[in-house]
C-alpha cells in the first residue's frame, strides 16, 4: 500500500536556497552519503557484538556505481537497513528538518563561502545533484519489510512496501539534467578519493576497493615502524621528499584527536606548502584548509588531524573561540615542542643535520607563541661562521669574556652574509671576536627577540660600526692627526665622495685596520627591514635613500699620505680609498665601478 504524505518542515522550499548556498560544493553529496553508509554498518557491527543480532553479518562494505545509461547513482550497505517507520522518523523528520535549520541559519549570513563545504548537509545534500531520491531499505530487525521511500527534494515523500533480499540499504540519486558531471565515473572516482580515502569501512566502486580502512593514525605507535609512517608519507604526498620526523597525536581526554603530523623539508618559499595539513572526522575528509584549528606557526608541517570534537558546522569566527578548538591548539603546540626537545637532547648530533630544515619552522614558532618560546629557548640553535652549533646558554657562555661591552652588556656579533661581508668578519676574527650566521629571512625577527628576551644581550651586525666600536670599551685610542688634521682630512675626504648620504668622521682606529670602512647603523638597517616587511609603521623609511657612516682611519699610513699629497692627486687618492671600502663590501658597480679601474690605471702610470 502507498503513503504519501507531508515532511513537517516550516520553510517552504528549502530546496532551492540549498543548492545556491552550496553552488560550489556540490561534490560533498558523496562524502555525506557514504558516510551515512559507513555509520549504518558500523552500527551493525555493535549491535552483533552485544548479541542483539543473530543473524549471518556478512562482510560489511559499502558499494558506489553509476549508470550512466539510466543517470543514476547508488549507494549501497549491508548496514541496518530502516523500516518504513524509521524512515519517516529519521529521514522525514530529522534529515529535513537538519537542512531547514541550516538554511534558517545561513540565509542571511555574509559567512557563507567560509561555511559551505564544511556544514554537512547530511541526506539532504543529495538533492544538490538529484531532482530525484529514492531508498530502498530493508530493517536488520527480525521479520522487517523492506521499503522503497521517494521525493523529489520538495516537502512532499511517498512510501510503498518492497521487495529486497538483503537487509541494508541502497539509496538511488535520479541525477538532475544540470549535474552530469557526476554520471562521469572518474569524477566520481575523484570525489571518493578525496573524501572516502580513509574511511573505516571498504567502500567499493568498480569492483575495487578505494579506501585503505585501517590507516596508521587510528593504531597505537607502538605497533608501528618507521617505515611505516614514511609510507604513509609517501600515500599521502606522492611527491615530496621523506619527512625529517613525525608526531602521532593520540588523545581522548579532555577531547578527542588522533593524527600524525609530519615535518617536511621545508625550502625557503614556505607559503607554498601550506594547506598540507588535512582534517578528518572521523576518518571522513572534511578540509585542507586548518586555519584556526592548527596554530598559525604549524601550519607549515604535513599530515593529519582526526577530530570528532571540532565543530565542523560553524563559521570561522566562532571556530577561533571555541574551546576544545583552543585546547587542541595548545595541545599540539606542546606535543612540537616536545618532540623537538627529545630530539634534542637524545641526538644531538642528528639535531644538527637536521637544523637548516627545522630552523625557520622553530624561529616561526617562537615568535608567534609564548609558550612555544619558553620550551624552544633550550633547544634553538645558534650557528657562528665556522659552523658549529650553540643553545643560546652554550653560546653566551662562550663569548662571555670576550664580548662584554664597557656597559656590561653582552655583544652577539652576527652576519647576514659571510662572503659579503667577509672584511668585517675577518676583522672581528683578529680581535677573538665569534660570529653569528643568521642569513634567513625570519632571522631578522628572530634578533629582536632575543633581544627582548635576554637580559643585557645586544645583536650587531658586524658591518654596524668600526671594529673598535662593535664592542665599545672604556679606553681611548690615541689620533697620531691633530684636530686640525683630522678636520682637513674629513674636507677632503668630502670632496672626493660628493656623497651627502655618506657621512664623513675621522676617527683613530688602529694603523691595521682599514683606512676607510663604511659602516650602515644597526637600527637605521633594522628599521629599514621592518619597512620592507610592512612593520612597525616604519613605511616611510622604505623610500629614503640608504645612508652610511664613512669612517676614515686617522691613523692609517695612506691617509698621512692623502694630506701630505698636493694637487689633483690628493682627492684621486682619497677616492681611490673610499672605492676601495666599497669594493670589499661587494657596493661598486656600474660607471662607479668603471671610473674607478680607469682611476686606477691612472694612479699607476704615475707613480
Ligand atoms: N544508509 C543508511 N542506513 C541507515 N540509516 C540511514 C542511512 N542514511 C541515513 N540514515 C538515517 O537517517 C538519519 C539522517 O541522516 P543525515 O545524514 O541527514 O543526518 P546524520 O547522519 O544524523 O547527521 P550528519 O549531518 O552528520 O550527516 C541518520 O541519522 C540515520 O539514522
Amino acid at each position: 500500500m502507498e503513503e504519501r504524505g507531508n515532511i513537517s518542515i516550516h520553510t517552504e522550499n528549502i530546496f532551492p536556497i540549498i543548492k545556491k548556498f552550496l553552488y560550489s560544493d556540490h561534490e560533498i553529496f558523496l562524502r555525506e552519503l557514504v558516510s551515512n553508509a559507513v555509520d549504518a554498518t558500523q552500527k551493525m557491527k555493535r549491535i552483533a557484538s552485544i548479541g542483539e543480532y543473530k543473524g549471518e553479518l556478512g562482510e560489511l562494505k559499502v558499494k558506489v556505481a553509476v549508470d550512466k545509461e539510466a543517470r543514476t547513482i547508488t549507494i549501497s550497505d549491508n548496514g541496518i537497513g530502516m523500516t518504513a517507520e524509521e524512515i519517516k522518523k529519521y529521514i522525514n523528520q530529522i534529515a529535513f528538518s537538519g537542512a531547514a535549520e541550516f538554511v534558517e541559519r545561513f540565509k542571511d549570513s555574509g559567512e557563507k563561502d567560509q561555511i559551505i563545504g564544511q556544514f554537512g548537509l547530511g541526506f539532504y545534500s543529495a538533492f544538490m545533484v538529484a531532482d530525484r531520491v529514492e531508498i530502498v531499505t530493508k530493517s536488520y530487525q527480525e521479520g522487517a519489510e523492506a521499503a522503497h521511500w521517494t521525493c523529489d527534494g520538495s516537502t512532499e515523500f511517498a512510501i510503498i512496501p518492497a521487495h529486497k533480499e538483503d537487509r541494508g540499504t541502497n539509496v538511488i540519486l535520479n541525477v538532475a539534467a544540470d549535474s552530469d558531471e557526476f554520471l562521469e565515473k572518474e569524477r566520481i572516482r575523484t570525489i571518493l578519493n578525496k573524501y572516502c580515502k580513509f574511511l573505516p569501512v571498504p567502500v567499493e566502486f568498480e569492483g575495487e576497493v578505494i579506501n585503505n580502512p585501517n590507516p596508521i593514525w587510528t593504531k597505537q605507535p607502538s605497533e608501528l615502524t618507521d617505515e611505516d609512517y614514511k609510507n604513509f608519507y609517501k600515500e599521502l604526498y606522492p611527491f615530496s621528499e621523506a619527512p625529517l620526523f613525525w608526531i602521532h597525536l593520540n588523545v581522548d581526554y579532555p577531547f578527542n584527536l588522533t593524527g600524525i603530523l609530519y615535518f617536511p623539508k621545508i625550502k625557503n618559499d614556505f607559503e607554498l606548502q601550506r594547506n598540507k595539513i588535512q582534517l578528518y572526522s572521523r576518518q571522513v575528509f572534511i578540509t585542507d584548509e586548518v586555519k584556526d584549528v592548527v596554530p598559525e606557526f604549524l601550519m607549515l608541517l604535513h599530515g593529519i588531524i582526526d577530530s570528532p570534537d571540532i565543530p565542523l558546522n560553524v563559521s570561522r569566527s566562532f571556530l577561533q573561540a571555541d574551546s576544545s578548538v583552543k585546547k587542541i591548539n595548545t595541545y599540539i603546540t606542546k606535543k612540537v615542542a616536545d618532540k623537538l626537545n627529545e630530539n634534542f637532547k637524545k641526538d644531538r648530533a642528528g639535531f644538527e643535520t637536521i637544523w637548516n630544515d627545522v630552523n625557520v619552522f622553530v624561529k616561526y614558532g617562537m615568535l608567534s607563541d609564548d609558550k612555544f618560546y619558553e620550551k624552544a629557548k633550550d633547544f634553538v640553535l645558534l650557528q657562528n661562521t665556522e659552523g658549529k652549533y650553540y643553545t643560546i646558554e652554550e653560546y653566551k657562555a662562550l663569548v662571555q669574556a670576550n664580548q662584554q661591552n664597557k656597559n656590561d652588556q653582552l655583544v652577539l656579533l652576527y652576519t647576514t652574509d659571510a662572503d659579503k661581508q667577509h672584511a668585517f668578519v675577518e676583522a672581528a676574527q683578529s680581535r677573538s671576536y665569534d660570529v653569528l650566521k643568521l642569513d634567513s629571512m625570519i632571522d631578522s625577527h628572530f634578533i629582536g627577540l632575543l633581544e627582548q628576551k635576554l637580559e643585557k644581550v645586544t645583536l650587531k651586525r658586524v658591518d654596524s660600526e668600526t671594529i673598535d666600536k662593535l664592542i665599545e670599551r672604556d679606553e681611548t685610542k690615541e689620533s697620531v692627526l691633530s684636530d686640525k688634521e683630522k678636520e682637513d682630512l674629513k674636507g677632503i675626504y668630502e670632496q672626493a665622495i660628493n656623497n651627502q648620504h655618506m657621512i664623513v668622521e675621522v676617527a683613530p682606529l688602529s694603523p691595521d685596520d682599514a683606512p676607510v670602512v663604511i659602516t650602515m647603523p644597526e637600527f637605521m638597517r633594522r628599521m629599514k627591514d621592518m619597512s620592507k616587511t610592512g612593520g612597525g609603521g616604519m613605511m616611510f623609511m622604505g623610500d629614503m635613500p640608504d645612508t652610511y657612516n664613512v669612517t676614515v682611519n686617522a691613523n692609517h699610513p695612506l691617509n698621512q699620505r692623502v694630506l701630505n699629497t698636493e694637487g689633483e692627486t690628493k682627492t684621486a687618492v682619497a677616492r681611490q680609498a673610499f672605492d676601495l671600502a666599497l669594493l670589499s663590501q661587494n657596493m661598486l658597480s656600474g660607471a662607479a665601478l668603471t671610473t674607478f679601474v680607469k682611476r686606477s690605471f691612472e694612479l699607476m702610470t704615475k707613480e
